[in-house]
């Protein structure tokens, strides 16, 4: 089951804390280009300040015919050059950078959700997820290139200012004194962009898991006729993105726009001072001209917006990205099997807690080597909670479940997934190709192992009658939902291990594929120990044993020939009374 509602990692403390944790390891992992980005843009920043004082210089010698003035003309030049090549330096490393970043925090970020038990990442619906992955991962991405851009970025301005002194005191003074003006601008704006930016990253999230789940259901929509009803719900968000949206960037507009006025205002009342300066004495001609080229470089502290908006974006959204990354992962041991085990299968006083509530519990369960056992109750009474834990698809809360005796939780993850195979209701198929999905596994199943298997599953026939048979690309093989399941035991029956778990996996067949899968499950896939989850009273009576569940506790383990004289066992199937109890084979 998916929960639909997106978890709200960015008021989690504690995720908020490791996510400037993570940006810092995220900046370590291209630590090399980031470092380059800086170098470039203090390089940059250097020539830049350097620009103005030749400038100066250059134009008080060429006004006096002095015979240096060509060369200081040529530095001017370089001097230019370098500040462009530099600044182009910055722009390929940032895009490389956060590119490379973005990309690291993915390929982790997907490696924890799958490491982790599945049950634990159905917290996040898809829709959620593949927000997190796609937008806010390329903008966490984005983050350590900003960082490094914004600290070259102050340099100049800094080293602009130091120059206005060095050249008259008064010109710096003048500058300085709109300072104030300047701080409280940065400040609130930080501030205030961090809170829009953090809601519109939910609002973002929400209406894409609202897309997804629609996506999902499509088929019930339609038939439903509910496809208006439904745009309305998915599109109900979309009001709160617009005015978050428009919050956020009115936020950053309204800086811009208090830093356009108040550089202007700065640089003019700068010139200004320069200019009496000239008139008293105090600089030259060039000096002034010096002054006015390094009063706009100060300036150039207002600009610093722009970088601080996408590096308090970033931020918001490494915590949004982080919170997946606090999932916690399946940890394996080392522990092998014994060899040619038969599959012998114990749960201990096993229990399961979802959102704080025991779905299953006290589950105390022997299955001998190679039996096959079904799993019956009605729904939601906890047999795919039992199947997850018995192949450790998710750990148990309390208690233990052991393999041939040794517990789950320590068996190495190849063993794990070697000796014990699952096969679900609605398969997910990998692979190019048909039989290449068959034989994706632990290990890669051979060609022939692959065509056993889909005989066994009831896939041959119609896998053949594809056009190009097992080779068929996969998309461009349209299955029906008993296909597909067919198809999913095939992929579980060959790589059969010492116990299979099959969860609602024929659901779909029609009775003669299911007596067939039946009979190859009995005799012609590896012997071993299965569980059966299925509501089928035809299932329940072909098993060894019967694990009878209801409300994820066993109400009793026992033959169906048993358990059919309890008329609450015979209204799990519909039956009131013991006339079915054979007739449904
Ligand atoms: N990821 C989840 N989040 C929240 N609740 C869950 C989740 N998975 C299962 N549950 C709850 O746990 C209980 C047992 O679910 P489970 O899927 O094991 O039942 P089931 O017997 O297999 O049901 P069905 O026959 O309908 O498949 C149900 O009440 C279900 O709502």
């Amino acid at each position: 089951m998916v929960s639909t509602r997106p978890p709200d990692g960015t008021t989690d403390e504690s995720v908020a804390r490791s996510a400037d944790a993570l940006l810092v390891r995220v900046t370590r992992a291209s630590a090399g280009r980031t470092a380059g980005i800086l170098l470039c843009a203090a390089a940059a920043a250097a020539a830049s300040l350097a620009l103005p004082a030749m400038l100066g210089r250059t134009l008080d010698l060429l006004l006096e015919s002095h015979p240096d003035a060509g060369r200081a003309l040529a530095v001017t030049v370089a001097l230019t050059a370098a500040e462009v090549a530099l600044g182009a330096a910055v722009a390929l490393l940032s895009g490389t950078v956060g590119a490379r970043s973005t990309a690291w925090l993915r390929l982790r970020t997907v490696r924890r959700l799958l490491a982790a038990a599945p049950r634990d990442v159905s917290r996040f619906s898809p829709g959620d997820v593949a927000t997190r992955l796609s937008v806010h991962a390329t903008e966490a991405g984005a983050a350590p290139a900003g960082a490094a851009q914004i600290i070259a970025a102050v340099l100049a301005p800094v080293g602009a200012l130091v120059a206005l002194f060095v050249i008259d005191p008064w010109t710096g003074l003048a500058f300085v004194l709109g300072l104030p003006a300047l701080g409280l601008l940065l400040r609130s704006f930080a501030r205030h962009s961090s809170d829009s930016v953090s809601r519109y990253q939910r609002v973002q999230s929400l209406l894409a898991t609202r897309l997804t789940d629609a996506l999902g259901g499509a088929r019930s929509i339609a038939a439903a006729g509910t496809v208006d009803e439904e745009r309305a719900r998915v599109l109900l968000p979309l009001g709160e993105l617009g005015t978050e949206g428009r919050r956020m960037w009115s936020v950053h507009g309204s800086a811009m726009a208090r830093s356009g006025v108040l550089m202007p205002l700065l640089i003019t009342a700068v010139l200004a001072v320069g200019g009496f300066g000239l008139a008293d004495g105090r600089i030259s001609v060039g000096d002034l001209l010096a002054v006015s080229r390094y009063a706009a470089l100060a300036a150039g502290l207002g600009s610093v917006a722009g970088p601080l908006g996408a590096l308090v974006r970033g931020r918001t959204a490494a915590r949004r990205v982080n919170a997946l990354l606090t999932v916690p992962p399946l940890t394996h041991g080392r522990a092998e099997l014994p060899p040619d085990g038969p599959g012998a299968l114990e749960l201990r006083g096993v229990g399961v807690a979802i959102d704080g509530a025991w779905v299953l519990r006290g589950v105390d369960l022997c299955v001998p080597g190679g039996q096959t056992v079904a799993v019956v109750g009605r729904s939601g009474s906890g047999k795919s909670t039992l199947g997850a834990v018995a192949g450790r698809l998710t750990d148990p809360d309390e208690g233990e479940v052991r393999l041939d005796g040794v517990p789950l939780g320590t068996v190495a993850a190849d063993v794990l997934r070697r000796e014990v195979g699952y096969a679900f209701e609605r398969p997910h198929l990998q692979g190019a190709t048909v039989g290449d999905a068959i034989a994706s596994g632990a290990e890669t199943a051979p060609a022939e192992s692959v065509r056993a298997a889909a005989r066994a599953a009831g896939a041959d026939d119609f896998v053949r009658a594809l056009p190009l048979g097992y080779a068929t690309p996969l998309e461009e093989a349209p299955f029906s939902g008993g296909e597909l399941q067919r198809l999913g035991l095939a992929r579980a029956f060959a790589h059969a291990g010492r116990l299979m778990i099959l969860d609602d996996a024929t659901s779909s067949l029609d009775t003669a594929t299911e007596r067939r899968v039946d009979r190859a499950l009995a005799h012609e896939v590896r012997a071993g120990t299965r569980v059966v989850i299925a509501h089928r009273l035809s299932t329940a009576a072909r098993a060894d044993l019967v694990v009878w569940l209801e409300g994820g506790r066993v109400r009793a383990v026992r033959t169906h020939a048993e358990l059919w004289r309890d008329p609450g066992y015979r209204a799990v199937f519909g039956h009131g009374d013991t006339s079915g109890a054979r007739g449904d084979r």
